[in-house]
């Protein structure tokens, strides 16, 4: 007898209900009994039907839902009727797909061409061979950089990471430019090859030019500047692991990205670039063309629009044939009327953005640190990313608190180019002179100051000293280190080469404030002992320090502002009696540091500092300095995220500075202080207002005789500004320029020969 499982529950409820009615309990129990056996002979028969349903389904191949998988198992659809597993629907499937792959890598098959790549990829992977009679992938891949990087969100400064070139119309009116460096002819070679297919191109506006890097008279004036507003650059270099010609073209690139004082992204005003590596892929497979990826990492992070991808050829086995694919293809995307998706190269160095957050006050800093004021820490430790962004800058750091850099005038000097404007007002000669700061911290944020955020401020020395004998060493060290690279620069003057490896003159400035050092004092001793005049620019807001500074050559003491709203506005100064300070310090150049060349630095900001002339002429009957030097600020970038609001707006053009220096200068002399201007670097945009004393029978002598100042020092008398001076020369005369005589003047292309421009070259 069948019973189901409902009837089996309904013979149940009737036991129940004759219990519950009075049934002898011994009948209910065994009726109890007698359901539960049944309702599970109901369950097991139930379970068989089931699966006799599943068995049918097996059966038929059809019905794919119930399959395994391929795992095999209970009910597997091999595993009935003691089938073996490869009978499996599934199982069946994969054996197919297996004999498929082993049929596509059958070598010499029509499939397996289709997946057997190549051992290595070259550049000609990128793209498809284009042309309109190349069948269906005719047309070149003109997509560089991934497209969803085109919804990227918007950078700091409005920026996508990608966006398109302009059209094909621009690119072929651009002028385009064929660099190359080469030592050994290959990449010569293979430039002329670049330089002859871009020529052929139809309907190109301008013949290209064909421009060897290593004999560029001044790379900035491709690389900081460009030649033609439609420019278009296209670059062939081999790569090097020793010294090469190519090395301080890279490093040029990597210390402008580094230099706050230019635009962060002057490559901007390309059309676009591309960059043709070669070198020897079995030689030197870990360095393969590394040059010239720098060379790319460089120019795309100075605002370069890379149009094409870098080709990397290798000369041992592409060779020359690789190249002319390179160019053929390059051509083709010039001519094709589509836009190019280019790459912005903007990626954020992780170090620089360590650092961005870290940076800042250091006094902030100092008060956060576990409240131990007690503990002395490193100004700059080598680890800190102050530390990297200095060096990335171009600073040698010297110990933990001391830096020197090769400026821009001792490397034009030795090029015969021209010295800084202390040359003409002071007979300073750049090429030997060092510039070097014993502290990088600072007490002020002056807006025009270069380092930018850069180096740390604080009110008063708070870290570990390093001796003066070390610092000078090193920084001689590192100095002529930077010297070092300029040799096999273009137009290296041998004499002023050799010269520049006896440092003659060293100035204090640079950045932060030198007087803050602890044993400055004997540090400018040594400088005198080793036969190197001193050039102490101070602050004016440590007067306890400028009262006990010792001889020096030539001491400075900047005056950024004529009153005290603007002073603060100017110097953004650390100390709340920053004027008192200030005038302190006057009060000590005229009392106390008589004795000395006493210089005031006004650095000119239109907008912020040069209303007032009556002001300043408070401040010099005050101080009485010997000279007064006038200078525009230099433009040293703004927007970058650290405060500084100075924009080119700001940065006055030159006659504006003359008409500021003759009116200062009749407002002195109405006045009685006997003052006059004396001598100019209209270069710099630099006029020196001098003291009359220094005018004698009608000829100035503002320029200083060295010789003459170590003699002195040496009687060990006592002795004045008026003992060692030295006749101004006619170049140098107010009037006249200031350019010397023996130096070739490069006037950047394009730019105008007259003095009426703003002037961009900074100077301590
Ligand atoms: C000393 C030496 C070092 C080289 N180092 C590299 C290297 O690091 N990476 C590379 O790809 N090729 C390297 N090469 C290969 C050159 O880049 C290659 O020969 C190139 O074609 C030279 O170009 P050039 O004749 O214009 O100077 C090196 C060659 C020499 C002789
Ligand atoms: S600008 Fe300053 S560091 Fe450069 S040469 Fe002139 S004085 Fe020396």
């Amino acid at each position: 007898m069948h019973f189901n499982r409902a009837g089996a529950l309904v013979a149940l409820l009737c036991v129940a209900i004759y219990w519950f009615l009075g049934g002898r309990s011994s009948i209910a129990l065994a009726g109890t009994v007698f359901c539960g056996i049944a309702y599970k002979e109901a369950i097991d028969s139930g379970k068989n039907s089931s699966s006799e349903a599943n068995s049918s389904e097996a059966a038929a191949p059809k019905k794919k839902k119930g399959c395994c998988g391929g795992k095999g198992g209970k009910n597997c659809c091999s595993s009935k009727g003691g089938e073996k597993k490869s009978g499996c629907c599934c199982s069946s499937k994969k054996i197919e797909s297996k004999d498929k792959q082993d049929f596509m890598m059958i070598p010499g098959s029509e499939a397996s061409k289709e997946v057997n790549f190549p051992d290595e990829i070259d550049f000609t992977n990128a793209f498809k061979p284009s042309g309109k009679n190349n069948g269906a992938s005719a047309k070149p891949r003109k997509i560089i950089s991934k497209p969803k990087l085109i919804s990227k969100p918007k950078n700091e400064d409005g920026l996508v990471k990608s966006a398109m070139t302009i059209s094909k119309d621009a690119l072929l009116s651009s002028q385009i430019y064929i660099f190359y460096s080469s030592l050994q002819g290959a990449a010569q070679r293979a430039a002329s090859t670049v330089h002859e297919t871009l020529s052929k191109i139809e309907g190109l506006d301008l013949e290209p030019i064909l421009l060897n890097l290593d004999e560029l008279d001044d790379i900035d004036e491709y690389f900081v500047s460009v030649p033609s507003e439609n420019a278009l650059y296209f670059l062939v270099l081999p790569s090097y692991d020793t010294d090469c010609p190519l090395d301080y073209f890279l490093q040029t690139l990597e210390e402008n990205f580094n230099d706050f004082r230019i635009d962060k992204f002057p490559l901007r005003k390309l059309v676009g670039y591309g960059i043709l590596g070669i070198g020897d892929s079995e030689s030197w497979p870990e360095k393969f063309c590394y040059q010239a990826k720098m060379a790319d990492h460089w120019i795309a992070r100075l605002g370069g629009r890379r149009v094409f991808p870098v080709g990397e050829v290798c000369m041992k086995r592409g060779g020359i044939s690789d190249v002319q694919n390179w160019a053929n293809l390059l051509s083709e995307t010039l001519k094709d009327d589509e836009p190019i998706l280019y790459e912005y190269d903007e990626t954020i160095d992780e170090n620089l953005q360590d650092g961005d957050d870290q940076l800042g006050d250091l006094e902030d800093i100092g008060k956060e640190s576990n409240g131990d004021e007690s503990q002395i820490k490193q100004m700059v430790a080598e680890n800190s990313p102050t530390y990297r962004k200095l060096t990335k800058q171009g600073y040698v750091i010297v110990g933990s608190h001391s830096g020197v850099k090769i400026c821009r005038w001792t490397k034009s000097d030795l090029r015969g180019t021209g010295s800084c404007y202390k040359h003409s007002l002071f007979n300073i000669v750049s090429s030997r002179c060092m510039e070097l700061t014993p502290s990088l911290a600072c007490s002020s944020k002056c807006v025009f100051c270069w380092r930018h955020g850069t180096n740390p401020v604080s009110k008063n020395w708070r870290w570990e000293v390093d001796p003066p004998e070390y610092i000078l060493e090193n920084a001689l060290k590192g100095h002529y280190s930077k010297i070092k690279q300029m040799r096999g620069v273009p137009g290296v003057v041998m004499e002023r080469f050799a010269k520049a490896f006896q440092v003659r003159h060293c100035a204090l400035s640079l950045v932060g404030e030198p007087i803050m050092y602890p044993y400055i004092n004997r540090f400018v001793e040594l400088l005198h002992e080793k036969g190197i005049s001193s050039f102490l620019v101070c602050n004016a807001q440590h007067p306890d320090a400028l009262e006990s500074i010792g001889k020096v050559t030539q001491l400075y003491v900047s005056i950024d502002a004529s009153t005290k709203q603007e002073l603060k506005r100017v110097d953004r100064p650390l100390y709340k009696d920053f004027w008192e300070r200030m005038l302190s310090c006057l009060d000590i150049l005229r009392t106390k540091q008589s004795h000395q060349r006493t210089v005031f630095r006004l650095t000119l900001v239109k907008g912020f500092n040069m209303a007032d002339i009556s002001s300043y002429a408070d401040l010099v009957q005050r101080g009485l300095p010997s000279f007064i030097e006038v200078k525009g600020a230099t433009f040293a970038g703004s927007s970058d995220g650290n405060g500084n609001p100075l924009t080119m707006q700001n940065i006055p053009f030159y006659e504006e500075c003359t008409n500021f220096v003759k009116q200062f200068a009749a407002e002195l002399q109405r006045r009685n202080l006997g003052y006059d201007i004396a001598a100019e670097h209209a270069h710099s945009n630099c006029i020196l207002i001098a003291s009359t004393k220094f005018k004698i029978n009608d000829e100035w002598y503002t320029h200083i005789d060295f010789d003459k100042f170590f003699e002195l020092l040496r009687s060990g008398e006592n002795f004045n500004p008026m003992d060692y001076i030295a006749k101004t020369p006619e170049w140098a005369l107010f009037g006249n320029g200031g350019f010397a005589p023996g130096d070739t003047r490069v006037y950047r292309k394009g730019k105008k020969k007259s003095k009426n421009v703003p002037k961009a070259e900074p100077t301590t």
